[in-house]
């Protein structure tokens, strides 16, 4: 490991030669930012620019300080629940390691997110698997590995598991409910509301049918209920309601079996911030009003209150990241308008062209004198669609080798970044404490390449 930029920066902004402006104190940029020198911008004592010099660019500066944290403050808001990462936000080696060690389990949602989490030494009894469409293969994986609990999510699957599962040895589950609640930045992430292809719809009795199906399979051991409304949720009320429904069909359950099932997991989809003004999900506010919530409907149905599960994945590794780019080309048209091309796009960062999702950017490693004008930062992609940012306030003199930075890059952009035009995915480099260590190598095209066996 390579020191890179490690000497004492000042941290008064507008006060050093080339200060970054005081503005990426805080919003979307990890606590750790801080401005450099020449007009450098420091992640975790790590300057943007000499990490961009030495690994390339595009790159994934991921501060581990920012990551760690926020896995923690999990820990300590919520100390009597289970905190599970969400996997699918990003996962490496180094990811599960820092969850595990704060203390979290995992949540994963495949056999390839599941075997990458065991092999890095993740406790597979702290893992809990997902998924709409598990294959029989995966099913067995988990088996095989002793997963902690399985979720299940469509009928098919019941019979599946059960016939996989001795009745010595159960298989503890979660039946994944649709409670009827609208939450979350896209449609294509609403999941708590029916027409949708995830879990067992409460209306109409889909729910309390699986749950009666479940409770028959002597292999099975339902543990409890499961529900995850939707993705970038930056309000506590969707999750109050969602409380109240799963205790409803608790209470139903109870009533009904003559069981009473100990877990209550609630999924993620805690918003995070990914513009200067954005607000966040409140974690003090969603822990107190929650948990207090839980214990009031639980009283006046007369349940004991179940254990609590959260599985936030975005809110621990979306700010943790920054996304670096260098400029390309800068394009100004006739009709007024400035396209900024970097070296990436929608390979890496899918999110802007799928869902229309917001990004801001600023320059690092040159101070610019420019005022500011309108652009749009545009990828290196074979689509029109392919806009990182749309009207982005950037310096008038913008130019070709310059490096644009884009926070809260860490979840959801590598995790579900493609092959697009044979680019090859981002490398990933993790700082902390000013030091700088590679965690994933940048894909060349000799990867594609090796994947040939034919012609
Ligand atoms: C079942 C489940 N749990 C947890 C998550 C994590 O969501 P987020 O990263 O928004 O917290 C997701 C993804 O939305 C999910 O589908
Ligand atoms: N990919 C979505 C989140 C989906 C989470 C998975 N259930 C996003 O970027 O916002």
């Amino acid at each position: 490991m390579t020191q890179l930029i490690a000497p004492p920066v000042p941290t008064t902004p507008g006060t050093a030669p080339g200060a970054v402006s005081a503005d990426v104190l805080g919003g979307p940029w990890p606590a750790t930012a801080r401005p450099g020198r020449g007009a450098d911008l420091l992640i975790g004592g790590v300057g943007l620019a000499e990490a961009a010099e030495r690994f390339g660019t595009p790159l994934y500066v991921l501060d581990e300080a920012e990551a760690r944290g926020r896995a923690r403050a999990y820990r300590r808001a919520l100390p009597h629940a289970e905190v599970l990462y969400a996997a699918k936000a990003f996962l490496c080696s180094a990811m599960a390691d820092w969850v595990e060690q704060e203390g979290l389990g995992l949540d994963v949602c495949s056999s390839g997110e599941l075997w990458l989490a065991v092999s890095a030494g993740f406790p597979a009894q702290r893992i809990l698997l997902h998924g709409n469409a598990k294959s029989p293969e995966e099913l067995r994986l988990a088996r095989r590995l002793r997963v902690g609990r399985i979720v299940i999510d469509g009928p098919a699957e019941i019979a599946r598991l059960a016939a996989l599962v001795a009745a010595d040895t159960p298989q503890k589950v979660l039946v994944r409910i649709v409670p009827g609640i609208a939450a979350g930045h896209h449609a294509a992430v609403r999941t708590g509301v029916g027409g949708q292809k995830f879990g067992f719809p409460v209306e109409g009795g889909d729910a309390a049918d699986a749950i009666a199906r479940v409770l028959d399979q002597p292999g099975l051991e339902l543990a409890g209920l499961h529900c995850h409304l939707g993705s970038q949720i930056t309000s506590v009320e969707p999750y109050l309601e969602a409380v109240d429904a799963v205790v409803r069909l608790l209470a139903e359950t109870r009533d009904r079996h003559g069981v009473e099932l100990p877990e209550l997991d609630l999924g993620g989809g805690h918003g995070i911030r990914y513009l200067p003004g954005d607000e966040e999900l409140d974690l003090a506010e969603f822990a107190v009003r929650v948990t207090d919530r839980l214990a009031v409907r639980c009283a006046e149905a007369d349940l004991d209150v179940p254990r609590l599960i959260v599985e936030p994945g975005r809110a621990i590794a979306g700010p943790a990241a920054v996304a670096v780019y260098r400029v390309l080309s800068v394009k100004h048209t006739a009709d007024g308008r400035c396209f900024v091309a970097v070296d990436g796009g929608m390979s890496d960062n899918p999110r802007p062209a799928l869902y229309g999702s917001p990004y801001t950017v600023r320059l690092v490693g040159r101070r610019s004198e420019a005022g500011e004008t309108r652009v749009d930062v545009v990828g290196r992609h074979c689509e029109a669609g392919d806009v990182l940012v749309r009207d982005a306030a950037l310096p008038a003199d913008l130019r070709p080798g310059d490096l644009l930075a884009m926070p809260a890059s860490g979840a959801y952009q590598l995790s579900m970044a493609s092959g697009y035009n044979l680019v090859g995915r981002p490398a990933v480099v993790a700082v902390k404490d000013g030091r700088a260590r590679l965690l994933i190598r940048r894909e060349t095209v000799e990867d594609f390449r090796l994947r040939e066996v034919g012609r």
